[in-house]
């Protein structure tokens, strides 16, 4: 090899998409995911190295062999499916036939050993027992990859195995025992060629021993090999640089047009009120007017902590946009315009909304000065990892997007107990002063009197007027069994399996919704007294209304420069009891090998996604932490990324937010609602499911001016859409006209969707009762319970 810098190409074998020519094709900031990880840890055991990555089916051999002399050696990783189905490991296969002139050192991960030892005559088989996210201890020789190496604890994720009696020319180099399996291959080598492959995961967060000293010592011999055989690395030239780009992690420009409007300057004023809750401030702001829209995010319980609410008017800005549209609607109380995306996506679009909106001086303590609030739906991430199969239906689709824009607004802290006034309206103290004052009185009111906003009795639905059409229990279980089908044949390895249940609210004697009574947000403060959540939300966005009690944090990003991106996936619920102390919660998630496993699962996942979105920093800060909510324990994660330096300052100077944006657009939907490895089981989730998910399953949370963002996932929670509201064009007048409201009755339709992850172990008995577990602590709300053992 020359001085050049290693150049090493990752095959990724994350899923299939059609053959696209070398000649044609550049392969930079495709959505790549599952090999993030894989690509970190080799930057990290090969100094300096320049890591490109590619798909398994962007082009074939014959293109991409003219390519090969540009790369130091090759990584295969690992992927859905199995070695002998063409369409899953792509041009893989070849790469074990290459001739003499194009030889190249190549690692193999799982499928990519799967792959190597078939092609050289193994045998293919099924585990009897699937070992998905689980650590198991690899026996190897000490020689070879494994010289130097000690005792090695793996990862391993396969429902398939190789075995080698009649293959030719490949050495085993490990093995594992386990009572299920017995002795299963763990690592190989040809004896010829400069082939070497791992059947576990190197770059798990949990596999010791065996990651990052395989691959430096596969990196020394690959280099021994290169050097023994006269083989050079072509010098990069502008020709591969055309084709491959940039190499991992990519790092973002910052937007091409530097902010020219001036700052929008936050006034604040801090106060402390005793006594006065977040419902008793919304109801000051005149949250009974069911025809305004409204949004609160509300840490209802420990460990949320701000609770922020939007005080709109009626210049406040609505974005809304539909899968399938090329444009959004932008409207506020008198208006409503339809804007053309041209080229751009509704991402890009907001990006440049928000960069026109930077926010400055507001008060530090605080995570939202003013910015965007609503909801992200769950198709809409799904759109943004272009899977295959059925389409998203794009007619009559309510909104996939639904922000507004919030210039004034209230921040409670929960620990300091602090009250925080804020505009970034220009003269707005009027305002400010305004609100004291209203503040201050309402908190005399309901101390003379006690607090009005206790739920009322009317949420409950009176005997006979509500229909509750809850998942066909058979049916579910024969999903459970289906997806179950799916993890023993190597498609995926988890499967976070969901259905909808439906609520229809039909009483001509229930309060109307009207200009001082509005039954969503009754229901909402019922909600938040029987399951009181850290990620609580009421979003009244016209057409939808989603109240959220969510346990699950799934992205908050803190202002630039120094910010830190930190998801919190759960995996693992336990129903709590009578007899369900903390030790028995302990033992039920963190000592289950079952449940430990779904959760590694998702953090390796999420540890992929973050590495795509910020590059090489990222950490699991907490691993398997058994949490307490109202009705469930929760076995929980966290992870952290930090971006690089330049694109950190960049981030701050530019775009306030933006790169957290690009992280968020990066990792919807959220893995825990997926499972893993995500493109190819939504895209399987899309065969078990009847629906489409729509808001549940999402993510709803801000996005501050100022540059952080927090967003939850939409789980627990329950919504509805209300057609009467429409943005005809040019018209959004609805919103504003008090006759508007005929008065009559309306039937109410809601939707609560739940479900939980589905791995190979699982018992589908034991995942209805989950199911029904989740859905219990909204289905309540509405005066309804499950029948156990439905
Ligand atoms: C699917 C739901 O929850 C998800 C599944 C969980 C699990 O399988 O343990 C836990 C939290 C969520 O990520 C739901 O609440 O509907
Ligand atoms: N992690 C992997 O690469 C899995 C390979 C294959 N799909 C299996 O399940 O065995």
């Amino acid at each position: 090899m020359t001085s050049e810098l290693p150049r090493i190409l990752l095959v990724d074998s994350y899923d299939s998409f059609t053959y696209k020519s070398v000649a044609t094709y550049t392969f930079q900031a495709v959505q790549l995911i599952i090999s993030n990880s894989l690509a970190s840890l080799c930057r990290k055991a090969i100094p300096n190295s320049q890591v490109h990555i590619i798909k398994n089916d962007d082009t074939n051999l014959a293109d991409l062999q003219s390519y090969l002399p540009y790369f130091s050696a090759v990584i295969v990783g690992p992927g859905p499916g199995s070695p002998d189905v063409p369409e899953d490991v792509g041009l893989v296969k070849d790469l074990w036939n290459l001739d003499d002139p194009h030889l190249l050192p190549v690692f193999g991960v799982c499928l990519g050993l799967q792959s190597l030892a078939l092609e050289h005559g193994a045998a293919l088989r099924r585990l009897s027992v699937v070992k998905h996210g689980q650590v198991s201890t690899v026996e190897h020789t000490g020689t070879d990859i494994f010289k130097g190496v000690g005792p090695v604890d793996a990862v391993r994720y396969h429902s398939l195995h190789v075995e080698l009696s009649g293959a030719k020319n490949i050495e085993e180099l490990a093995s594992t025992h386990d009572a299920e399996n017995g002795r299963v291959v763990m690592a190989i080598r040809h004896s010829t060629r400069p082939f070497w492959a791992v059947q576990y995961h190197p770059e798990s967060v949990l596999t010791q021993g065996g990651g990052i000293e395989i691959m430096l010592n596969f990196w020394r011999l690959a280099c021994a090999w290169s050097s023994s055989h006269g083989r050079v690395t072509r010098p990069w030239d502008q020709m591969a640089d055309g084709v491959f780009g940039t190499p991992w992690p990519y790092t973002r420009p910052p937007p091409s047009t530097p902010r020219t409007n001036t700052p929008l300057a936050s006034s604040t004023i801090k106060l402390s009120i005793p006594g006065l809750s977040a419902p008793d401030i919304c109801e000051v702001l005149g949250v009974d007017d069911d025809s305004s829209p409204f949004v609160m995010l509300e840490s209802a319980a420990q460990p949320g902590r701000f609770t922020i609410i939007g005080c709109l008017t009626s210049t406040s800005l609505r974005v809304t946009y539909s899968i399938g549209d090329n444009f959004i609607h932008l409207a506020n109380g008198e208006s409503c315009d339809q804007i053309d995306l041209g080229s751009r996506d509704v991402w890009s679009w907001l990006t440049s909304f928000m960069n026109k909106r930077k926010v400055i001086g507001g008060s530090p303590e605080i995570p939202f000065w003013g910015g965007l609030i609503g909801y992200l739906s769950y198709e809409l991430g799904v759109e943004s990892l272009r899977v295959s199969g059925e389409k998203i239906h794009t007619e009559a689709r309510h909104p996939d997007v639904n922000l507004v824009f919030v210039e004034r607004s209230i921040v409670l802290d929960s620990t300091s107990g602090n009250i925080y006034l804020q505009s970034i309206m220009e003269d707005d103290d009027e305002w400010l002063t305004e609100m004291v004052v209203q503040l201050h009185s309402a908190a005399r009111n309901y101390s003379t009197y006690s607090s009005f906003n206790a739920s009322p009795s009317s949420t409950k639905a009176r005997p006979n007027t509500s229909t509750i059409i809850l998942p066909d229990r058979d049916h579910y279980r024969s999903r459970i069994d289906m997806a179950k089908e799916y993890l023993f044949a190597g498609e995926s390895y988890e499967l976070c399996l969901t259905a909808n249940t439906r609520i229809t609210l039909n009483d001509p004697l229930a309060p109307k919704a009207s200009s001082t009574y509005s039954p969503s947000w009754q229901r909402y403060k019922h909600l938040r007294e029987l399951n009181p959540a850290p990620h609580a939300a009421y979003l009244r966005l016209h057409p939808t209304t989603l109240l959220a009690s969510s346990p699950e944090r799934f992205l908050s990003f803190s202002r630039s420069p120094g910010a830190t991106y930190q998801l919190r996936p759960i995996k693992g619920t336990v129903r709590k009891g009578p007899n369900i102390t903390r030790a028995v919660a302990e033992k039920a998630l963190r000592g289950s090998r079952k449940e430990v496993a779904e959760n590694l699962m998702i953090v390796d996942l999420i540890r992929h996604d973050l590495h795509g979105a910020v590059g090489e920093n990222v950490e699991v800060k907490q691993f398997c932490t058994v949490e307490e909510y109202k009705t469930v324990w929760q076995l929980v994660s966290v992870i952290e990324g930090k971006p690089a330096d330049d694109a950190d300052q960049a981030a701050s100077h530019y775009a306030n937010g933006a790169l957290g944006w690009e992280v968020l657009r990066r990792s919807l939907p959220p893995g825990s609602m997926t499972g893993a490895p995500k493109k190819r089981s939504v895209e399987i989730l899309r065969q078990l499911e009847d629906e489409e998910r729509n808001v549940y399953s999402g993510v709803f949370g801000y996005w501050c001016a100022g540059g952080g963002g927090d967003w939850s996932v939409t789980i627990r929670s329950c919504f509805k859409y209300d057609d009467r509201y429409e943005c005809d064009a040019h018209s959004w007048t609805k919103f504003n006209n008090p006759d508007f409201y005929p008065g009559v009755h309306e039937p109410e339709h809601w939707v609560i969707g739940a479900g939980g992850a589905i791995t190979a172990l699982s018992d589908p008995d034991a995942e209805w009762d989950e199911m029904l577990t989740k859905l219990q602590s909204v289905l309540r709300v509405f005066g309804a319970a499950v029948p156990r053992g439905h």
